[in-house]
């Protein structure tokens, strides 16, 4: 018997009429029951494509108002103690409450900070992080889930169940109580999953699929021994379990899959796909092996010879039953994009998003039953055209003379091998940086971007649509620019930025001006909550036709004697934020990236800019799951960052900035940037991030962030110096600057002008205090 099935399908919907109903519904224009129906024709819509494609299943508890880790918090009545919930508030307020944060109350003067959100695995989609303590207890809440299933019991389709297992649920979550052992929790856990995966078996749910994504992580023995104990017991009650794991593949612990007693065990065959074989040979012939051979993280349409080559053999290892799949949950693709209207033809016709990877499954569901029907039917005519089709886009794609730039890769054969450092060191870049900038002691800078403003958006969508022209949308981002220069002055800011208005996304922007991307029209994936992006798409060779950034830098600087940013994307940043070619490996297209920002980076300084930020926040996500490639990774991709940054004269001063992660483990690496200075997300972690950067000594500057930006909360100024005192034990003081923690696209005007005055003050009361003393 063959199956297909998908892990998880995307759910901001193809139009992101989720995100303009969550956005409608949180600045009270429409209420739950608007918003609860809104979710209710998505879910049914997409559950339909299913059917329509033929999978085995429709895949139920993928959906979220926010994310889908949060819905866990949820289902097993787990929300931290810190939100004060009486358990009167309706169970959607509370839930986006914990994903928002809440206001002051009288109760509460201080209000609640949202649940750390933090990236899911290496992918640019972040969850919510649960919060577990020894007072944490679970307590089943099954409805929302069970309505659920019932919208799809009822359309009629046969519903499988997937949500997080309880294992990688405890691992993802974390405890501000030091020393507790999360997995002391785990038995209480596993009876709130047992009495649910009854429920749906009594709901006659045949198939609930339990994702553990951590088997793709090094763990140690008491979480190996944690997934055993897990699905022993779950395994017992009724309910057929289908382990899944993704990202890659599951090395050391195969074994252990493998041997768990669950009734089917998915595996990624993209990124894992040189243990299928052995998969296939160590379960045991009555469970299901579920291969994700589909790509879903990536956007290149399949190559279904090949898939199918491999879905043979594996069948015939399984005894002829075999389920065939996505490779993981294809919320990380787009909706479509054979359609796209951004698109030409024939880059359309390389590309799959979510639905046309439900067509491929169909695809290869067909040939493979056609494999055992044996004489031709007229149907066969059909799938062998799908097929021929198949074939000949991948040719087109192989051979296309749009793939290969002979001048970029003779360029990069004769880089030479000092191209990735600067002319001196750090020690002596310094004074010379001194003497050019003339700063005070703890320089106050910001991130790059301000408020995104409606207006902005508007006037960037009318001019995509023609009804403004190139000079009026110009002089229109200029005038934004003139105001975020006149507000830093008035704030008495040091170091000024132009602001991004002109950027869609600090990616998508880069990419819409260099050769090899293509951009798509509606190709949105969601990033967090309601924040969606649209990948790039890139398919060939890099190059960069003309300067990017610097006439837009120039007219800023023009504004201002204070010394303006110039702002750039990294190369491992547009990389990993970018849906990136497969047919070559990564660091070769990450030297491709470094370059052309190398070139933006020479003709900013050759233009008179003085400080050049070259942005990095995904330098971290794109580690390995696996700690022992870390330093493969390190080497090509801290030498792409200096690649681009090492044109820059002495005199020159190269930031980079980083957020969203743990920078600790990979310090030496960080060091190894030589960036001038660093500014970095903090603020969260109360400075304790920063400990690390102090222990190791880090040698150059650092701008620690004092704000969390992600809430609309004005930070006072004794918070600020707070924090920044509590740096100034960690790190030399000459070393420090003042800066939010990230960029400020997602704020208000008001609420930012309001934090960065209270930044400015406190900068100034460091300084005097240092003046004094
Ligand atoms: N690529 C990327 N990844 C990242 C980040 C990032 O900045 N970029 N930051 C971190 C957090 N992630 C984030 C992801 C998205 C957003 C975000 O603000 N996204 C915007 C969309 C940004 C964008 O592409 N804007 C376009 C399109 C805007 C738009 O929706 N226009 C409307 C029309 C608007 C109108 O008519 O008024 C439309 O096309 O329908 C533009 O400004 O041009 C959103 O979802 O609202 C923020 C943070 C980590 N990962
Ligand atoms: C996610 S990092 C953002 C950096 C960018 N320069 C900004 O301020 O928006
Ligand atoms: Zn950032």
């Amino acid at each position: 018997m063959i199956k297909t099935h998908v892990l998880g399908f995307p759910r901001i919907g193809a139009q992101r009429e989720l995100k303009t109903a969550l956005e409608r519904h949180w600045r009270g224009e429409i209420d739950a029951a608007a918003l609860e129906q809104v979710g209710r024709s998505l879910r049914e819509r997409h559950w339909r494509l299913q059917l329509d494609a033929g999978l085995g299943f429709v895949t139920v508890g993928d959906f979220a108002f926010y994310d889908q880790v949060a819905n866990l918090i949820q289902l097993f009545g787990c929300e931290p103690a810190r939100f004060g919930f009486s358990g009167e508030e309706p169970a959607l307020a509370r839930y986006f409450a914990m994903a928002r944060g809440t206001p002051a109350r009288p109760e509460q003067p201080r209000g609640q900070p949202a649940l750390e959100m933090t990236k899911w695995f290496d992918t640019n989609y972040h969850y919510l992080v649960p919060e577990f303590d020894a007072a944490t207890r679970f307590s089943l809440q099954p409805e929302r889930l069970l309505a659920e299933l019932d919208e799809a019991l009822a359309l009629p389709a046969t519903p499988k169940v997937a949500l997080l297992g309880p294992v990688s649920f405890l691992h993802l979550g974390k405890s501000h109580q030091t020393g507790f052992d999360r997995l002391s929790l785990l038995p209480e856990l596993l009876k709130a999953y047992a009495v649910l995966l009854d429920k749906l078996a009594a709901r006659g749910v045949s198939w609930v699929q339990l994702d553990e994504p951590i088997l793709g992580l090094e763990l140690d023995q008491p979480w190996r021994a944690a997934l055993r104990q897990a699905y022993e017991q779950l395994a017992r009650g009724e309910q057929q379990i289908l382990l899944a794991s993704y990202f890659g593949p599951l090395g050391e612990n195969l074994e252990l899959a493998c041997s768990l007693p669950v009734a089917g065990l998915h595996l990624d065959a993209v990124r894992g796909g040189a243990e299928l074989e052995q998969a296939a040979r160590a379960l045991s012939a009555e469970r299901e092996l579920s291969v994700g051979i589909i790509d879903g993280r990536n956007i290149w349409r399949a190559d279904l010879d090949a898939a199918l080559a491999r879905l043979r053999t594996l069948r015939a290892l399984r005894g002829g039953r075999l389920w065939v799949a996505a490779s993981c949950s294809l919320l990380h693709v787009p909706y479509r994009l054979r359609e796209d209207a951004g698109l030409d033809a024939e880059l359309r016709s390389w590309l799959s998003g979510a639905e046309e990877k439900l067509a491929e499954l169909r695809l290869l569901e067909r040939a493979l039953w056609a494999d055992e029907a044996g004489p031709q039917t007229a149907a066969d005519a059909t799938l062998a055209q799908a097929l021929a089709e198949n074939r000949a886009a991948l040719a087109s794609r192989r051979d296309s003379p749009r793939v290969r730039l002979p001048s970029v890769a003779a360029r990069l054969a004769g880089l030479g091998a000092d191209a990735d450092r600067r002319a001196s060191p750090f020690a002596q870049r310094r004074p010379l940086q001194r003497q050019r900038l003339a700063l005070p002691a703890f320089p106050t800078t910001t991130i790059g971007s301000f408020p995104q403003t409606v207006e902005i958006r508007a006037a960037r969508a009318a001019y995509k649509r023609g009804e403004l022209t190139e000079a009026a949308y110009r002089a229109a981002m200029q005038r934004e620019i003139a105001l975020a220069v006149r507000k830093q002055e008035e704030l008495g800011l040091d170091v000024l930025v132009h602001g991004e208005a002109e950027r869609n996304d600090m990616v998508e922007y880069f990419g819409e001006q260099l050769q090899g991307y293509a951009f798509s029209a509606q190709g949105w994936v969601q990033s967090y909550g309601s924040r969606c992006v649209k990948p790039p798409i890139l398919f060939g060779d890099v190059a960069r036709p003309r300067p990017m950034t610097v006439d837009w830098t120039l007219y800023a600087q023009s504004l201002t004697p204070r010394p303006m940013k110039g702002m750039l994307t990294g190369p491992i940043t547009m990389l990993q934020w970018s849906f990136v070619r497969d047919d070559q490996p990564r660091a070769e297209t990450a030297l491709q990236l470094a370059l052309v920002i190398r070139d933006e980076v020479a003709d900013l300084e050759t233009a008179g800019i003085a400080v050049i930020q070259i942005d990095e926040p995904a330098l971290r996500e794109g580690l390995p799951l696996r700690q022992r490639d870390w330093a493969d990774y390190l080497a090509w991709a801290t030498r792409a960052f200096r690649i681009s940054a090492g044109v820059a004269a002495d005199r020159t001063q190269i930031h980079t900035h980083m957020c969203y992660a743990e920078f600790n483990d990979i310090l030496p690496e960080i060091a190894a940037l030589d960036a001038d200075v660093i500014t970095i997300e903090t603020s969260r972690s109360g400075m304790e991030l920063l400990r690390g950067f102090g222990d190791f000594r880090y040698p150059n500057e650092i701008g620690p962030g004092v704000y969390d930006i992600h809430s609309p909360r004005v930070p006072a100024r004794e918070e600020m110096l707070r924090l920044l005192r509590k740096a100034a034990e960690v790190i030399p003081a000459d070393q420090l600057w003042v800066n939010p923690d990230c960029g400020l696209k997602t704020r208000a005007w008001p609420e930012t002008e309001a934090a960065l005055r209270h930044m400015v003050e406190a900068a100034r009361e460091l300084r005097r205090a240092q003046a004094g003393s």
